[in-house]
């Protein structure tokens, strides 16, 4: 989700005019520091590729205030485009590999759509790549509740090295056997009451699910996200049990998403006076904040009672939450409400687009639910580590839907060693965004691109020289990387995995899903690609 924003951070300091008149504001600060950082730690590069390549200088640049004048003025011809239009109708306009000049304070900036760039930066960007985050939630932690966080900068806003702590504590505890388990049986509670929610929410007569669904999709993920992050189900699949702290939680990271959005991608100055937008997300934020405070304190008196009692489970048994309140409250805090923040619109968007695709292709739809029978004989089967390593066309449904509707659409990085690019030295310590978006629907990457088919996921059997490697294979592993990649990749992922495939087979095993709409336009760039439609779902029960 945050490489969404990186990209959004590039495109929004030329489209917000009166951003790129200032300087020295905490946000500029902070980014500047990382690429003075970079540039401090630079090793120069010598070498036969680099004397040959082209000077940064020679790129072709897009000029600044045409930029500007189209994307925030009226009658821009960028200016209504929603975030995908935007990047397509740049690579038109300035071709493959361009650069935004050096103007009014803002640093150079590289934009490409060469995948073997990609493939450049990434392999240069060493154990600590830099990546800028959220400029907002930056701005909330750095300045606005600094008390409050005192220099801990959490996962979203991340310039340092927290993303790092968080990967080595969270993927071991989430690939313990015992934890397996008892995260599978926590999700699977989860699934179930999602099913069970669907049933109730349903219309009867035509068994379609009402046109705001997303709503209870966001439900889901928001309770699923929360068995890990809070260590508790927080009721939102029921009518009952939601106390006010709930609500509020799940109404305040839906502002997030909507006013982040806003005033991170749209011109506005929230930078530099009290708008009323930013009142709102800053408000938004001291909500998340507290309501998550309040529920890592409610389990720091869970843990002290279950210590009372005598219970003490094994380092190798430990929670996420658990080990991060090892280190320390505040930390364990700020981690959670990251994993709150950056886990459900970005888990709700790829499960909707699952969905869309297992609707609309009933023969696929077949083939999943065979798979899924096998490991779960009846509808509340429980699911073991051994059945959820035997679900390969599950997965391969779940990676074909990211790329026929992709959540981001590019990634980013502040390079930390020179790269040649399209045969230009770009040094180090530049932004470089990488935009694979149009190749995701390209036969030249994706032989029948338009077409769902999970088959180009799987596997060849490489056991007997006779199989033929799979022709619907992607030509270029760089275009397709819906995590992102390398150290600085979603922290998430692991959970998204256990939500993703859980979820859907539990539900392929409970009914057969149709989807009898329009599906254009299903998404739209706002963030991250979002549901644009009605998600009108016809779930009918199987017999058995
Ligand atoms: C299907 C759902 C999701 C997708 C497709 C997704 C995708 C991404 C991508 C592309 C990045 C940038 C990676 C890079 O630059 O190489 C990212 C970063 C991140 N994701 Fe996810 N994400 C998802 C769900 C989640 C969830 C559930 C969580 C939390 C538990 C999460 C937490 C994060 C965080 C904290 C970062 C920033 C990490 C950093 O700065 O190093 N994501 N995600």
């Amino acid at each position: 989700m945050l490489i969404i924003r990186n990209c959004m951070s590039i495109i929004n300091r030329q489209r917000t005019g009166v951003a790129l008149f200032a300087n020295g504001n905490a946000q500029n600060r902070s980014q500047s520091s990382t690429n003075a950082e970079v540039k401090e730690q630079r090793v120069t590069r010598d070498d036969v590729e680099w004397q040959n390549a082209r000077s940064f200088d020679s790129i072709p640049a897009a000029s600044g205030l045409s930029l500007i004048y189209n994307m925030a003025f009226p009658g821009g011809k960028y200016k209504n485009m929603d975030l995908t239009q935007l990047v397509l109708g740049m690579r038109n306009d300035y071709g493959e590999f361009f650069r935004m000049p050096k103007i009014f304070g803002s640093d150079a900036m590289v934009i490409t759509y060469n995948p073997k760039d990609f493939e450049a930066v990434y392999r240069h960007e060493g154990i600590w790549p830099h990546r800028p985050g959220s400029d907002t939630l930056r701005y909330h932690r750095e300045s606005y509740r600094k008390d409050f966080y005192k220099g801990v900068e959490g996962l979203i806003p991340s310039q340092g090295k927290s993303w790092g702590e968080f990967r080595s504590i969270v993927n071991p505890v989430l690939m313990q056997p015992k934890n397996v388990r008892l995260y599978y049986k926590k999700m699977s509670q989860v699934n179930c009451e999602f099913v069970e929610r669907i049933k109730t929410i349903r219309d009867a007569t035509n068994q379609e699910v009402p046109h705001n669904f997303i709503e209870d999709i966001n439900r889901w993920t928001l309770e699923s996200v929360s068995v890990v992050a809070l260590d508790k189900q927080l009721g939102l699949l029921k009518e009952s049990d939601k106390s006010d702290n709930v609500m509020l939680l799940f109404k305040s990271l839906d502002e997030f998403f909507t006013y982040a959005g806003d005033l991170e991608v749209k011109p506005s100055l929230w930078r530099y006076v009290q708008t009323p937008m930013k009142k709102k997300l800053m408000n938004a934020y001291d909500n998340i904040q507290k309501v998550t405070l309040e529920f890592v304190n409610e389990a720091l008196v869970r843990l002290e009672a279950e210590e009372n009692k005598g219970i003490v489970r094994a380092e190798n048994e430990k929670s996420v939450l658990e080990k991060l309140l090892k280190i320390d409250k505040k930390v364990a805090t700020i981690m959670a409400m990251d994993m709150l923040m950056a886990g459900v619109d970005t888990t709700s968007s790829t499960f909707a687009a699952a969905m869309l695709c297992i609707a609309t292709n009933p023969v696929k739809q077949d083939k999943l639910r065979e798979e899924v029978m096998r490991v779960l004989p009846n509808k509340d089967s429980e699911f073991t580590e051994d059945s959820m390593k035997n679900v390969p066309y599950l997965r391969a449904c779940i990676k074909e839907s990211q790329r026929m509707y992709p959540l981001v659409i590019g990634h980013a990085r502040t390079t930390n060693r020179d790269c040649v690019l399209s045969g230009h030295k770009v040094p180090a310590g530049t932004f470089v965004s990488m935009m694979p978006l149009s190749m995701l629907s390209n036969d030249e990457y994706f032989p029948k691109a338009s077409e769902f088919l999970p088959e180009r996921w799987l596997r060849s059997d490489a056991s007997t020289s006779k199989c033929p490697a799979n022709p619907l294979k992607t030509t270029n592993p760089f275009v397709f990387l819906p995590f992102g990649f390398g150290p600085r990749m979603c922290v998430g992922k692991r959970i998204v995995d256990m939500e993703l495939e859980l979820g859907i087979a539990r539900i392929i095993r409970n009914f057969k899903v149709e989807f009898n709409h329009s599906r254009e336009n299903a998404f739209r760039s706002v963030l991250i690609n979002k549901p644009n439609i009605p998600l009108r779902f016809k779930f009918t029960d199987l017999d058995h």
